[in-house]
């Protein structure tokens, strides 16, 4: 139906695919497959959900993205803005804006106030005032309270019917309705201070209206465990206009105080306010008056240790003064609540007899007295009223006596009753201190500060009355935001008549409808006037009202009740006690002691009649405490119809009251309650998806083809025909997504209209149909991205190949420039090494020539010098000695190498030609040659003398080998007894 919560994009259809595939497990397990292939297959199944999930996630991530900028949430100034309107949404805006400290924020024709609960410099200051009030268009400024206080100013001034102008503001205890109800109380008061013209009137009005803040908040206000200055009633302020618009008067109206905190403060909360206030601010004087020591405690009066700012009873009673109540009114004020601090330290003990009645211990009688005292009444009436009951039979009276628990409710009764009356007294006389002649004003603006939507553990005809009154607002808001929001589809150009929306009708039916409801059956219980049983009551209420959907009852409890399905929750109200309370019963005898006292406040409270007590009304005339409520709800639902209404839903962002910290479970159960998601649910039942043509096109035109900017430049027309333009290009796209989806399913062309609509400017669209969208723009997105692979997938083979020849060519290329570098190395080596090798050939002919040349010129010139100058000579020419011959044989190393340099036919010959060869060679060694005493060996196949060694008997060995280089050892050095040359290192050696 059209309240259904909005699900997640695809996020259920997406689950029954993923179950659908269940079916393999199932069969395995069927098939009885060992366990572990059991787990395999859910591990699969498993990684194919997460994978699935994932992929779901970042297409709901793309989505939002599409629709929304998460980025600049705070931006928004309103929550409609939001795309799509959706609980978790408008919470993200909601925590981006508190996140930066952006406190308002308008949600279509409400607006949302978070409390910073930290005063915030320069928010309500009477510059701020001073410039909304002033603004030409206030609504351009950032979404403030004073916005909507101005509006509802410029609506008296525009006198646009309806010209009267009501301000709702709700929330739960602690989110700042108070707070808020006083910043539009001074907002008013300074816009109307404006007037020079009537100055006077307008500051005492002024000082009046704000000064009955702190008496309205003494009395009605306390600590309570979620709000440290939680105000205990209900109210609406009436702020009178005169023709002028200016603020000449103001009335306030109250509701379901919750008088029972007199005489019971729930764990850790304490008692009203006023109590604390002359608990602390007494004067010793007035302490004595009050009968209030520094050092007594009270019963009434718990945690009197814990000191509040609102603990200031200075601050009240100047407000008092402001007000007009003289010294003596507020000495019988305090006088009576002091009387009642006394009562509440009265204890009752059960009755020695029967026949007596309850005891009172010595403090208890000092207690009682005191109470007496204060309230000036006597003291035994006021102990018989509390212990003993007056019963009507017939015409006689018949006097019961009070077992010890019934003489404390009535001790509690007792209290109640004044407080209450005390109570409707201060606002009575505020009332008539801040009224204006009717004559006098013509228009006014109310506000009206409500209890917030209430479900606790036990919940009973409190919270009812509570949660029926926000059920009437509610339906009071939905009709207003639905006439809003018809306004807008209207600027659009679209029909209204397609927005079907469930309202409370139901549950308000369930509540208070005739003939029978909760409410009739409840007066009716209390009519009979007999002893009420819960669970008869409860069997009844199955009995008469079980066919409506709003009621049900849990099997499993134990406790008579009833739960009721309110708009924001399904609240379980226990009917224990119900009946009672609803009876409110005040024992006759309390109210003619009251009557009698001496007091006159006290008198006056209770000497119009108002008051007749329960025995002695007939039973028709019962006032119930709901039909009581009723009827001034009704009139002031009365107010509201014949108004401009103007909503605040104020949240509290945490339940512990921390500056500037935003708990999201929190929020969004407030957002519940104060029925914002039920606004969006009820915008969810219409089109919750706007998208304007551009954007749209920019995500979807690729369905069609269609392209923004040849659509945008085919058209140089003005911005209308733009518009027309691009209208047109979202129904070709539209058609194309609705016509396949005709084709899969029966559904009429009538379907199709209720799923989407075409304004002027924006599609309106529904979550389903933006679903099919998505769907068929991933199917183009998929096929385009097919053809883009097989493009992408034959170019990177092109290139691969391209790739490939380029290396292959490179790396040729490469190699055979390192091969050609290798052989010009080669070449440069080599030629390098010829040239050395030439140079020292060259060198080594020219040293052997000039050797030779040497020899020759010494044989010839020294032949005739004598054979020592030569051996001498051939020493220092540098060679061997062979020392195991017996003569010294000198051996010129580089003629033999000489000798061995010449071609192999030298040692050929030396073996060939025998002996010849030898001589030579022994020539060469300077041997003298005797045969027989020396063997020289030469080596035929190596070239060269391989060694000359001395044989026995004086016989030597030469063992030369021939050097590669030609002439190697032929350098002789001057030193005598060293060898030089290559074939030094070639001579072997012992
Ligand atoms: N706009 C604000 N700026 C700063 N602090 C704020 C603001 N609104 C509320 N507060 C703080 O939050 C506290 C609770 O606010 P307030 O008493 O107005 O709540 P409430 O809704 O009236 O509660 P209850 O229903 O219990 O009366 C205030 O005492 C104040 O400290």
């Amino acid at each position: 139906m059209a309240n259904a919560k909005p699900k997640l994009l695809f996020k259920n259809k997406d689950v029954s695919t993923v179950n659908s595939s269940d079916g393999t497990s199932r069969s395995l397990e069927k098939a009885g497959r060992p366990n572990r292939q059991k787990e395999k297959v859910n591990g699969l199944k498993d990684r194919a959900q997460d994978l699935r999930k994932s992929f779901i996630d970042s297409l709901e991530e793309d989505i939002r993205d599409f629709l929304i900028n998460e980025a600049e949430l705070h931006t928004y100034d309103d929550l409609t803005k939001v795309n799509p309107v959706t609980p978790s949404t408008v919470l993200k805006c909601l925590q981006a804006r508190y996140s930066a400290k952006v406190f308002y924020t308008h949600a279509g024709c409400t607006l949302v106030a978070l409390n910073p609960f930290q005063p915030i410099p320069d928010l309500y200051s009477l510059d701020v005032m001073r410039e909304y009030h002033s603004a030409p268009q206030p609504q351009e400024f950032k979404p403030h309270i004073f916005i909507v206080a101005e509006e509802a100013y410029r609506n008296v001034q525009g006198q646009v019917e309806p010209m009267n102008q009501s301000l709702v503001y709700s929330g739960e205890s602690g989110a700042g309705k108070t707070w808020t109800s006083r910043c539009l109380m001074k907002y008013y008061a300074t816009v109307a201070a404006s007037s020079q013209k009537c100055q006077d009137t307008v500051e005492k009005i002024e000082r009046r209206v704000l000064g009955s803040n702190p008496i309205m908040e003494a009395f009605g206000n306390a600590c309570t465990l979620r709000n440290s200055n939680s105000s205990r009633f209900g109210k609406y302020i009436q702020l009178q206009l005169n023709g002028s618009q200016l603020l000449v008067g103001a009335s306030v109206q109250t509701f379901l105080l919750e008088k029972t905190r007199v005489a019971f403060q729930a764990p850790n909360e304490r008692n009203f306010h006023i109590f604390y206030q002359m608990m602390k601010g007494a004067t010793g004087k007035q302490r004595l008056e009050w009968m209030l020591p520094l050092d007594q405690d009270f019963a009434w009066l718990p945690h009197a240790e814990k000191t509040l700012e609102e603990d200031c009873l200075q601050e009240t009673v100047e407000a008092m003064i402001n007000l007009g109540i003289d010294e003596s009114k507020r000495t019988q004020i305090f006088r009576i609540l002091a009387g009642l601090l006394q009562l509440g330290n009265v204890d009752f003990r059960p009755a020695l007899e029967e026949a007596q009645t309850c005891d009172l211990d010595e403090h208890s009688k000092g207690f009682l007295q005191k109470t007496a005292d204060l309230l000036q009444v006597p003291l035994d009436e006021l102990q018989s009223c509390l212990t003993v009951r007056t019963l009507r039979a017939g015409k006689q009276n018949v006097l019961k006596l009070c077992s010890q628990s019934e003489c404390s409710v009535r001790r509690d009764c007792l209290a109640k009753v004044i407080y209450a009356q005390l109570f409707d007294w201060l606002v009575t006389f505020i009332n008539n201190s801040m009224c204006a002649d009717r004559s006098m004003w013509c228009n006014f603006i109310g506000l009206l500060d409500v209890y917030g939507f209430e479900c606790f553990l036990l919940n009973n005809l409190e919270q009812l009355c509570i949660n029926y009154a926000n059920e009437k607002l509610q339906q009071h808001f939905v009709a207003h935001y639905l006439k809003a929001q018809q306004e807008e589809y209207v600027t659009e150009g679209l029909q209204w008549s397609f927005i079907r929306y469930q309202d409370n009708q139901g549950c308000l039916d369930l509540i208070e409808g005739s003939p029978s409801s909760i409410f009739s059956l409840l007066n009716e219980e209390c009519r009979l006037n007999r002893a009420s049983d819960a669970k008869q009551f409860c069997v009844r209420l199955q009995k008469e009202l079980s066919h409506n959907a709003s009621i049900s009852w849990d099997k499993f409890s134990k406790q008579p009740h009833f739960t009721v399905a309110h708009y924001a929750d399904k609240v379980s109200y226990q009917i224990e006690g119900m009946m009672e309370k609803n009876k409110d019963p005040v024992p006759p005898e309390l109210i003619s002691l009251l009557q009698n006292s001496q007091d006159s406040l006290l008198h006056s409270l209770f000497a119009d009649g108002d008051h007749e007590s329960e025995g002695l009304r007939g039973h028709s005339k019962v006032v119930t405490v709901i039909s009581k409520f009723r009827n001034s709800l009704e009139s002031l639902m009365k107010i509201l119809h014949s108004t401009t209404p103007h909503y605040t839903r104020c949240i509290k962002p945490n339940p512990d009251c921390r500056p500037l910290t935003f708990k999201r479970e929190e929020v969004i159960t407030q957002l519940e309650a104060c029925g914002i998601v039920e606004t969006i649910n009820i915008s969810a039942a219409g089109f919750p998806i706007r998208i304007p043509y551009g954007n749209f096109l920019q995500r979807y035109g690729l369905i069609t083809n269609t392209r923004l900017t040849v659509q945008m430049n085919q058209s140089n027309s003005p911005e209308m025909s733009n518009q027309a333009v691009l209208g047109s290009a979202v129904e070709d796209v539209l058609n194309v997504v609705l016509k396949r989806r005709a084709s899969n399913s029966t559904l009429s062309p009538d379907d199709n209209n209720n799923m989407v609509h075409c304004g002027r400017t924006k599609v309106f669209l529904t979550h389903s149909l933006l679903e099919m969208l998505e769907v068929h723009r991933n199917r183009v997105r998929s096929q385009k991205a097919f053809c883009i692979q097989c493009c992408w997938r034959r170019y990177q083979n092109r290139q691969r190949n391209l790739k490939r020849q380029a290396a292959t060519r490179l790396q040729a290329g490469v190699r055979s420039w390192l091969v050609r570098r290798e052989i010009r190395k080669w070449h440069k080596a080599a030629s390098v090494i010829q040239t050395k090798w030439r140079r020292w050939r060259v060198w080594m002919d020219a040293l052997a020539e000039a050797e030779l040349d040497d020899a020759e010129d010494f044989i010839e010139n020294e032949a005739s010098s004598a054979l020592p100058k030569l051996d001498r000579l051939l020493k220092e020419r540098g060679s061997v000695q062979l020392s195991s011959i017996q003569e010294p044989v000198m051996v010129r190393g580089w003629p033999i190498g000489l000798a061995m340099a010449s071609p192999p036919s030298i040692t050929v010959s030396l073996t060939a030609t025998g002996f010849q060869r030898i001589m030579s060679m022994m020539a060469c060694l300077k041997i003298p040659f005797r045969n027989g005493e020396y063997k020289v060996k030469t080596n035929q196949f190596d070239q060269g003398v391989a060694s000359i060694r001395a044989q026995p008997r004086g016989s030597i060995k030469v063992h030369l080998q021939r050097s590669p280089l030609l002439y190697a050892d032929m350098h002789p050095v001057h030193k005598t007894d060293v060898v030089t040359g290559f074939n030094q290192i070639l001579l072997e050696r012992p």
